[in-house]
């Protein structure tokens, strides 16, 4: 409530101020279904908008009230825009069940940002109050400005559109103007001390001279004084304002006096005089303008700061070379031994001579009067002082560009020479190497909290979300819960990076992290480590069981591989508990989702078990049955047998009484040897 207090007395203050929105770029995240088959896998995605509502809009909600339209009859308010959220569409949704809004803050922002529409498309209702941030000022509606009637310019043409200082059109005109810049202060010193400005090539030059006026002119009068500045955080696009803003710069009086038409004393002097255009060497600020600019727009802006400090280094040589040149012209060309001798191009021999010095003491030519001996005084101080600072600075420049990677060669050196001081095995040894080059590779540093902890905390946060945005709209959990869970926890998601076949979690060990899949597979395997139980992508959610305590577990009640290289997100027990303690919704959810995988997993493991059961009776019947006929079967070849032998005991008593003249069964009956039961057999067996 204060701090809504504390905005709208700002904002009254600033009344004369236009604020406009950042450049309204929509997003194009659409809910996608991945095809996944654990419940925490993707479903739909929200806009990176919803989620990442700059954080400072969503915590102060501030709602300021248009009441800009009956100031604006009076002329009094310039005051336009003043928006709460960004004008992103609402996420996009592949079906109704879908798009049906969960009771969370998420419905909130999209009635915000409906709300924000309507009033936007409203016509008496025409400016709609925006809150800013101060960022990238592009203006809402250039049309509203646009008073050259019957014209159609561009916005960057039209004197009556104010400028962004951050856009694409001014740091063009920068590069003209600094390209402007550099012939004048190439060209100037050139001209005036060698001879290569002849009256034949006279009107060439002042052409050229010329244009570049006209361009440093409609910089002063055009594109200056319309530049949007920021002033308390707010960007100032009126006109009046901004001109005032710029006259009051230093700037202002250097681009005035460089305009300066000394030109006119050409009638007088002739027109070789072209020192008289010095002043134009003055509009040294917007050179440096243009560098700043292309340093914050560029990914390296390392070499724009090597390509400036290289432009000082020859520009000083060049000085140096027109100076020697005038000097010996001077003296006179060939006159003694140290002056410029006039053979070959004198331009290149002098370049190589301002070189030389600069660079070098000794065996250089010697100076044979007073004032060479101070030119060369002054140029071996140049070299030693100022070349050697330029100099410095490139070497820094590279330094820093390249730190990182120095960094991470130190941490493998040292990694490597510890394991092999310690004799592990090579093979763990490689492992370990390939982790930090993977990890190097996919992150670009070990700990990316330690680049992002010299922030304040909220913009951390948004930096957080935005690098991570991707990955974490996909969690399921995040588009069920409230929006600031995912805020709550995004801080405290350590990146982690795992190689093919690499266990994350192991079955019956304690818990003490929750992982999110941010790219690559990992299995969820059974009990044996035989099935593949759930394959787990991108946005995949797993670890969470052993956290919540269901049921007494606190230990793993799966082992997870990761299939290939994956990188996941950890999240400790206690950063877990802290969110769920202020997002009992996420914590429900959890519970829900991790007893439907215990009931899962139970459920299988029950089935599996009575399939077992079931293969055991059944092969237990088999071999029953096959017990039985093989009992019948050896029943059938005792009788049989038994009555071969009989028959053939009975046809050797009638042959042993015919020998024996007995008749055949005078004897006592023979022990029969009966066969052993195929069954002892086979149960000994
Ligand atoms: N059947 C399954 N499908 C998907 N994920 C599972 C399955 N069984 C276990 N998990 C996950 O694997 C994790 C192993 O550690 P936790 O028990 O902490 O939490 C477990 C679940 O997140």
């Amino acid at each position: 409530m204060k701090s809504n207090i504390m905005v709208l007395d700002k904002l009254k203050l600033m009344r004369r101020h236009t604020v406009h929105p950042s450049s309204s770029k929509t997003s194009n995240l659409t809910a996608t279904r991945g095809a996944y088959g654990s419940w925490c896998t993707p479903q739909g995605t929200p806009t990176h908008d919803i989620l990442t509502k700059t954080v400072s809009n969503i915590e102060t909600k501030t709602k300021v009230q248009d009441d800009t339209g009956q100031h604006r009859d009076k002329g009094i308010l310039a005051l336009q825009k003043v928006r709460l959220f960004t004008s992103s569409p609402p996420p996009k949704f592949n079906n109704k069940k879908d798009a049906k809004e969960k009771d969370t803050e998420l419905k909130d922002f999209k009635k915000t940002y409906s709300r924000d529409n309507s009033l936007k498309r409203s016509p008496d209702r025409k400016l709609v109050p925006i809150i800013e941030t101060p960022q990238s000022p592009v203006p809402s509606s250039p049309s509203r400005y646009k008073k050259c009637k019957g014209l159609t310019l561009p916005a960057f043409c039209d004197p009556f559109v104010p400028i962004d200082p951050q856009g694409r059109g001014y740091i063009s005109w920068l590069l003209l103007v600094t390209f402007c810049y550099s012939y004048n202060a190439w060209c100037v010193p050139l001209r005036a001390t060698f001879p290569y400005q002849t009256p034949q090539n006279t009107a060439l030059w002042m052409v050229a001279d010329y244009l570049c006026d006209v361009v440093y002119l409609l910089d002063v009068a055009l594109v200056k004084p319309r530049l949007m500045f920021l002033h308390e955080g707010f960007w100032v696009d009126d006109a009046a304002e901004t001109r005032r803003n710029y006259r009051k710069k230093l700037q202002y009086k250097f681009d005035v006096i460089s305009l300066l038409p000394l030109d006119v004393f050409y009638f007088y002097f002739g027109a070789h005089k072209v020192i008289l255009r010095f002043p134009r060497l003055l509009k040294l600020q917007t050179f440096w303008e243009f560098h700043q600019a292309m340093d914050r727009v560029l990914s390296s802006p390392y070499v724009v700061r090597v390509g400036k400090t290289l432009f000082y280094i020859f520009y000083l040589i060049h000085l140096n070379a027109c100076a020697y040149y005038a000097m010996s012209d001077y003296i006179g060309l060939a006159s003694n031994g140290w002056v410029y001798d006039n053979k070959g191009n004198a331009y290149i021999r002098c370049f190589y001579f301002a070189t030389k010095t600069a660079t070098s003491i000794g065996k250089n030519p010697k100076p044979e009067n007073t004032a060479e001996y101070l030119f060369m005084t002054a140029a071996w101080l140049m070299g030693v002082f100022v070349f050697a600072l330029l100099i410095g600075q490139i070497r820094d420049i590279i330094a820093t560009a390249t730190r990182a990677r120095a960094e991470y060669r130190k941490c493998v050196d040292g990694c490597a020479r510890y394991l092999r001081r310690l004799n592990l095995p090579r093979a763990l040894r490689r492992r370990v190497a390939c982790w930090l080059h993977y990890t190097w590779t996919q992150q670009r540093c070990f700990d990316e909290s330690k680049i992002l902890n010299s922030l304040p905390f909220n913009m951390k946060r948004d930096v957080a979300l935005a690098v991570h945005m991707s990955t974490l709209s996909k969690v399921q959990l995040f588009r069920d819960c409230s929006a600031s869970l995912l805020r709550d926890l995004v801080l405290q998601l350590r990146p982690l990076s795992c190689l093919p076949g690499d266990l994350v979690v192991r079955r019956g060990d304690v818990g003490h992290h929750m992982y999110i899949v941010k790219s690559g597979e990992c299995y969820v395997m059974s009990q044996d480590e035989k099935e593949i139980l759930a394959t787990l992508r991108e946005g995949s959610v797993f670890g969470e069981i052993s956290l919540l305590g269901i049921d007494g577990l606190r230990r793993r009640t799966a082992t997870v591989r990761s299939r290939g290289y994956s990188n996941l997100f950890a999240l400790s027990r206690n950063d877990l508990d802290a969110a769920l303690k202020h997002h009992k919704e996420a914590a429900q959810i959890l519970r829900i989702r991790a007893d439907q995988i215990i009931r899962e997993n139970a459920a299988r493991q029950t089935k599996q078990r009575l399939a077992k059961l079931e293969a055991k009776k059944s092969a237990n019947n088999e071999e029953s049955t096959a017990r039985k006929r093989r009992q019948s079967g050896a029943s059938n070849d005792s009788s049989q047998g038994r009555r071969r032998r009989s028959a053939s005991t009975m046809s050797r008593r009638r042959l042993s009484a015919v020998s024996e003249n007995k008749a055949p069964g005078d004897d006592a009956p023979p022990s029969v040897k009966t066969p052993l039961p195929t069954i002892v057999a086979l149960s000994s067996e």
